[in-house]
């Protein structure tokens, strides 16, 4: 990946999204330092590190959920900064994010049809054209059933989300940001809350990503976790990415090893983790919003017919 040592802010041969003096604070606390940040093109990059390290912060503000206070980060070249979360999605990198409750009232594979990209929220050309509105629609579903086959929750299609265990949502969340077709996916914590028999599926899930063609950078609060899948590993402590590597290189790392003992993190290193739900930004709230209410209307319309 480059010919020097690795070391926290090290060049790669050709980067997906590159990152620039992000600050990020939190009244007096600096939550987020990042002096630069490169994420390798086509491969699997872990972004691991302590309780309150700042890595959903960073991971936030890398996919337009939340802002920085200063920086910059651009994403295949294209300037990011400022840009909400649903266009960063419509550039091809796409998040996954937790099944709301709203999300959950929907059946998985209305699920999957909210996760296409460019059709409901631009809704005034595909309703005056409706018989192309109607091929995108089949299209869709096509895509939708696929990815659900290939995730093994094609029984489920007509299920409500509610009733799928924590694992098939991990699953479900991660099959609807494929919809989007996307070139970088982002994976907040992928195996938290999920029994280990599903985080071996969850595991081969990712690596077929990147056999895709798709990079993909996760979250990760445990450390052993990413040993196996991870090609490239960023550790952040206290805001700032202090070493990045090889998963064996970056484990052995002294500076790793106290970044995680130093927070008195030993207990806690083999737990996986539930996780709160991830935060949304306001418009992507309103778009969410206004897609569910067109996929109810559309409920009501199909069964007047
Ligand atoms: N909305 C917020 N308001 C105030 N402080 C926040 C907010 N979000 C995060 N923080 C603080 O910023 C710091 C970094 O938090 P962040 O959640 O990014 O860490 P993390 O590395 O993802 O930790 P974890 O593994 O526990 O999820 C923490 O001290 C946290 O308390």
């Amino acid at each position: 990946m480059t010919e020097h040592e690795p070391a926290p802010g090290v060049a790669k041969v050709d980067p997906i999204l590159v990152a620039d003096d992000v600050v990020r604070r939190f009244g007096g606390l600096t939550a987020v330092d990042v002096d630069h940040l490169e994420i390798p093109r086509g491969a699997i990059t872990a972004l691991i590190g302590p309780n309150g390290a700042g890595k959903t912060t960073l991971f936030n503000i890398l996919c337009g959920f939340d802002k920085a206070n200063a920086g910059t980060w651009s994403y295949d070249g294209k300037n990011l900064s400022g840009v909400p979360s649903f266009k960063v999605a419509r550039m091809g990198q796409v998040r996954t994010f937790q099944l709301t409750k709203a999300l959950s009232l929907l059946t998985v594979l209305e699920n999957m049809k909210l996760g296409a990209p460019n059709q409901r929220g631009e809704r005034f050309w595909p309703s005056l054209l409706r018989p192309l509105w109607r091929t995108q629609e089949s299209e869709i579903d096509v895509r939708a059933r696929e990815l659900l086959a290939r995730f093994k929750l094609a029984d489920k299609a007509g299920d409500y989300a509610a009733s799928l265990s924590g694992g098939q949502r991990k699953l479900l969340e991660m099959a609807r940001a494929l919809m989007n077709l996307p070139s970088l996916v982002l994976l907040d914590e992928p195996m938290a809350g999920v029994n280990p028999a599903l985080t071996q599926s969850l595991l081969d899930h990712i690596v077929s990503l990147r056999e895709d063609g798709v990079t993909v950078l996760f979250v990760e609060h445990d450390m052993h976790m990413v040993r196996h899948i991870a090609d490239w590993v960023v550790v952040m402590a206290e805001g700032r990415v202090v070493a990045e590597g090889p998963p064996d290189t970056v484990m052995a790392d002294q500076a790793v090893i106290d970044a995680y003992l130093g927070a008195h993190q030993e207990v806690d290193l083999g737990v996986v983790t539930g996780r709160v739900a991830a935060p949304t930004d306001p418009e992507t709230a309103r778009h969410e919003q206004e897609l569910i209410e067109e996929i109810e209307r559309e409920r009501t319309e199909a069964g007047d017919e």
